[in-house]
């Protein structure tokens, strides 16, 4: 494994948290959350920033989050909402690779059993499969590593994205020898 940061993304739901310290074990990796980050700077819950001070305030607290972050040999877990921020989502892509945990909608809504209390960045009048519908597509957009978890445990989607990653470094280094041939 090379030194750069792996930086989970996807759905709220998608394991990002909970996978994301199962896999820096794995690889010998620091852990950080950006939720966690938020939470310590702001000295109160996300649900509780969201209700006091809105969802743009919410979004702007967590794009100078993305801004500020400076790790090596890290696994970040990112906020669902992460993908809102052009410029945090261009920070986040500077520090490493992102990983897309890509979970389908019904699994996710039977892992979220806490929706109003999770300080989700939603709409007013917006449903999770809206959101779900929205999200995927950016997610998408900006992965550098597809994992599919459908059907697989925790365990098992930290063993999936190593494999992933290493495959996907194995293959970008053998690119970069037989461009060095042709030259
Ligand atoms: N692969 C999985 N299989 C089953 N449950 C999972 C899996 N990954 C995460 N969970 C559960 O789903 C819920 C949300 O996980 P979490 O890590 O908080 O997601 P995220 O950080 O992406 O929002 C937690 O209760 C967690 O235990
Ligand atoms: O997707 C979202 O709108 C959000 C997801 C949360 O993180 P998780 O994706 O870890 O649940 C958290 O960042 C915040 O409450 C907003
Ligand atoms: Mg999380």
């Amino acid at each position: 494994m090379s030194s750069e940061n792996l930086i989970l993304i996807g759905m709220p739901g998608a394991g990002k948290s909970t996978v994301g310290v199962i896999l820096a074990k794995r690889l010998g990796y620091h852990f950080i959350d950006t939720d966690l980050l938020i939470q310590a700077q702001e000295g109160c819950r996300l649900q509780d920033i969201i209700d006091r001070q809105g969802l743009e305030r919410f979004r702007q607290i967590e794009e100078q989050v993305l801004l500020g972050l400076e790790t090596q040999r890290t696994v970040i877990a990112t906020g669902g909402s992460v993908i809102y921020s052009r410029p945090g989502i261009e920070a986040i892509k500077r520090c490493g690779r992102l990983v897309y945990l890509q979970v389908g909608l019904a699994e996710l809504q039977s892992r979220i059993s806490d929706m109003g209390e999770r300080g989700l960045v939603m709409g007013a009048g917006q449903s999770f499969s809206d959101l779900y519908a929205e999200r995927t597509p950016l997610y998408a957009e900006h992965a550098d590593v597809f994992v599919d978890c459908t059907g697989l445990n925790t365990e098992q989607v930290a063993a999936r994205i190593e494999k992933q990653v290493l495959v996907g470094q194995i293959d970008r280094w053998v690119d970069m020898m037989t461009e060095k041939k042709n030259d």
